[in-house]
C-alpha cells in the first residue's frame, strides 16, 4: 500500500481531519512552528499540504516540493497560496468554501449589530468605570437599507438575516440573476445604486484585481453622509487611506473591519486608532464549528486526490456539479487516447490543436475533456509531468493555438469527439466515439474510417493497398515472436494508400520496426501505447 505523507503547517482542527489522520497509507505530520526557511527544507519529502492562512505557500515552496500532489486551504480565501505557480507545476489546489460561510455571516451581523450599536466601544468605556451614556447613542437597523458587494455564499447569508431585521437589502454580484435576488426578497442593484442609496454597505467579494479598492474615495463622496460601511471579507477590498479621510470628514460615521490590507494590523494603521472603527483580528471563521467543518471538508477531499478517486473544490481545476462530472467522466478516458495517438502520429511541433465536440457532447461541459485531450497529447512527449492541472498552461507556454468547436449535429454518431493536430509540416485527425457495451471507440484516423478499441500496444502502418502487404508483416511480426490480438484495415480507394493497425501483446524492438519499415509499398510505420 502506498504511504503518502501530508504536512499540516498551521492551526488546523484534528478532530475535523479524522480521516485523514486515521487512512492507514497516510503519514500526517502536525507543524506549526515551521519557519518559512525550515518549510522549504521539509516540503521536498511530502505529497501533500494542508495550510489555514498563516502559511506563505509561495512559488519557492512549491518549487521545492517536489512530490507535491495537492495543497489543502482549510478556508476560503487562497490569496496565501501562489496558485500560478501551483498551477505550472500541476499541483492541485483545493479550499474548503462551504464550512466557514455562517460563521462569517454571523460575526458580519454581529459586527453590524455593534456597529449599529457602538457596543465595543461603550463597551471599552464601562470597563475602565466610566458610565457614559450619552456618547453611545446608536440607530436602528430596522428600516435601513444595507448595500451587499458580493453575493455569494456569506454575501446571500447576510441578506437572510438583515431581512429578518427588516431592513432593505440592494444586492450587487456580477451572477446574480433577476430571478434568484426576488427569490431572496433583495433588490438586484447596481454599485452606483448601492454607493450612492445604502446606509450600510458591507463587501462580501475575494480580493482579485476587479475588487481591489472597489470603494475608494470616488466611492465614498457619493455615499449617503453617516452611511456605515463593513469589510469582514478581504483587506483592500476597501482602500484604507481613503476610508481614514472619509470616516475623519464625518461622511463614514463608522466603520467596522475584519479584515486590513497588512495583517496583522497594529497601531501603525490608523483606522485601528479611530473611536468610530470597530476591528476584530480576522476572526470571521474563528468559530469551533468553521473550524471543524473546513477541517472535515479539506482533509476528506485531499484524501480522495491522494487515493486517486474523484474529488471537488479545485481551485484551480474547473468546477463540475456531480451530475455533470457523472455524464461526462465516460468521454474523458476517450480524450485523453484520442490525444496520446494524434500525438504519436503527428510529425514536427505541434503547432494548433482544433477540438471539435459533436452531438449529445456540444450540451456537456467539455473543459475537462479539454484538458483530457491535452494530457494525452502532451504526456506523450513530455510524460507524467504533465496532468489535467498544468495541461492547459503547458500548452500556452508552448504557444499552442487551441480551438474548441461545438456542433449540436453529427450525421453517424450520436455524440463524437474530434481532435485536429497541426503541426508545421502535417495534420493529422482523430475522431472517437462511446459505444454501448464496447466503450471508447476511435472511428476515424485521418480520414480512413476505423473502429478500434483505444488500449494496448498499436502498431499502425501506411502502405499501399497491394496484394501480400499484410501477410508480409504478418509474418515478419510471427518471426519475431509478437502475437497479434486484432486487426484493422481501412484504405481511400482501390490501389491507393491504406491503413493497418494491429494491436500487439508486446512492445515491438527497434531491429523488428524497421524491418517492417523496409517492406516494399509501406510509407510509414508508427507504435504507440495507449
Ligand atoms: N473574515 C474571514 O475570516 C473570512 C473571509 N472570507 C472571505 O469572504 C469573501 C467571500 O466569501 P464567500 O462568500 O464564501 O465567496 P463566494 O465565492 O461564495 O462569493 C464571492 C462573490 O463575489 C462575487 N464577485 C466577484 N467579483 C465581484 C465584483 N467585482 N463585484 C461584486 N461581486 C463580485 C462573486 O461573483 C461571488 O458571488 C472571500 O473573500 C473570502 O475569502 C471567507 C471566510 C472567512
Ligand atoms: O482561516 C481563517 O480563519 C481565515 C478564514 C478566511 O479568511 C477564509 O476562509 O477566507
Amino acid at each position: 500500500m502506498a504511504n503518502f505523507r501530508v504536512l499540516v503547517s498551521d492551526p488546523i482542527s484534528e478532530q475535523g481531519l479524522a480521516s485523514l489522520l486515521e487512512a492507514e497509507e497516510v503519514t500526517v505530520d502536525i507543524r506549526t512552528d515551521l519557519t518559512p526557511d525550515t518549510l522549504l527544507q521539509v516540503i521536498g519529502s511530502y505529497d501533500a499540504l494542508l495550510v489555514r492562512s498563516q502559511t506563505k505557500v509561495t512559488a519557492e515552496v512549491i518549487q521545492a516540493g517536489v512530490n507535491l500532489r495537492a495543497i489543502g486551504r482549510a478556508g476560503v480565501g487562497v490569496d496565501n497560496i501562489d496558485v500560478t505557480a501551483a498551477t505550472q507545476r500541476g499541483v492541485i489546489v483545493i479550499n474548503a468554501p462551504d464550512g466557514n460561510t455562517i460563521s462569517t455571516c454571523e460575526h458580519t451581523f454581529a459586527m453590524l449589530l455593534s456597529l449599529a450599536r457602538k457596543i465595543p466601544q461603550a463597551h471599552g468605556r464601562l470597563k475602565a468605570g466610566d458610565w457614559d451614556r450619552k456618547s453611545f447613542v446608536g440607530v436602528e437597523l430596522n428600516g435601513k437599507t444595507l448595500g451587499i458587494l458580493g453575493f455569494g455564499r456569506i454575501g446571500s447569508e447576510v441578506a437572510k438575516r438583515a431581512l429578518a431585521f427588516n431592513m432593505r437589502v440592494l444586492a450587487y454580484d456580477p451572477f446574480l440573476t433577476r430571478e434568484r435576488a426576488e427569490k431572496l426578497g433583495v433588490i438586484m442593484s447596481s454599485i452606483e445604486e448601492i454607493v450612492e442609496g445604502a446606509d450600510f454597505i458591507t463587501v462580501h467579494t475575494p480580493l482579485i484585481k476587479e475588487t481591489k479598492h472597489l470603494l475608494s474615495s470616488e466611492q465614498f463622496a457619493r455615499m449617503k453622509p453617516g452611511v456605515r460601511v463593513l469589510n469582514c471579507a478581504r483587506g483592500g477590498i476597501i482602500d484604507e487611506a481613503a476610508l481614514v479621510e472619509a470616516v475623519q470628514s464625518g461622511k463614514v460615521a463608522g466603520a467596522a473591519l475584519d479584515v486590513f490590507e497588512v495583517e496583522p494590523a497594529t497601531l501603525a494603521n490608523r483606522l485601528v486608532q479611530l473611536d468610530e472603527v470597530i476591528i476584530t483580528p480576522h476572526l470571521g471563521a474563528s468559530t469551533e464549528e468553521a473550524q471543524i467543518n473546513v477541517a472535515i471538508d479539506v482533509g476528506r477531499e485531499l484524501l480522495h486526490i491522494l487515493r486517486d478517486q474523484s474529488f471537488k473544490n479545485a481551485v484551480n481545476l474547473p468546477s463540475l456539479s456531480d451530475e455533470a462530472m457523472r455524464t461526462i467522466s465516460p468521454y474523458v478516458t476517450l480524450a485523453e487516447k484520442a490525444g496520446r495517438l494524434a500525438a504519436s502520429l503527428a510529425t514536427g511541433s505541434i503547432q494548433k490543436i482544433e477540438m471539435i465536440y459533436a452531438g449529445k457532447l456540444a450540451d456537456k461541459q467539455t473543459d475537462p475533456l479539454t484538458r483530457s485531450i491535452l494530457k494525452g497529447l502532451l504526456g506523450y512527449h513530455h510524460g507524467e509531468e504533465v496532468n489535467y492541472v498544468n495541461a492547459p498552461f503547458l500548452a500556452e507556454q508552448h504557444r499552442i493555438r487551441l480551438t474548441e468547436t461545438k456542433t449540436s449535429r453529427h450525421d453517424l454518431y450520436a455524440d463524437l469527439l474530434q481532435v485536429n493536430v497541426h503541426t508545421e509540416t502535417s495534420s493529422v485527425t482523430i475522431a472517437g466515439t462511446l459505444i454501448a457495451d464496447l466503450g471508447p471507440r476511435i472511428v476515424q484516423i485521418d480520414d480512413f474510417k476505423v473502429d478500434l478499441a483505444p488500449e494496448g500496444t498499436l502498431l499502425m502502418t501506411e502502405h499501399l493497398d497491394q496484394p501480400g502487404m499484410i501477410g508480409k508483416v504478418g509474418t515478419l511480426l510471427g518471426g519475431a515472436n509478437v502475437n497479434i490480438a486484432s486487426m484493422q484495415v481501412a484504405r481511400r480507394q482501390v490501389g491507393g494508400l491504406a491503413l493497418m493497425i494491429l494491436t500487439v501483446d508486446k512492445v515491438l524492438d527497434a531491429d523488428t520496426l524497421a524491418r517492417i519499415e523496409s517492406i516494399e509499398g509501406i510509407h510509414r510505420v508508427r507504435e504507440v501505447t495507449i
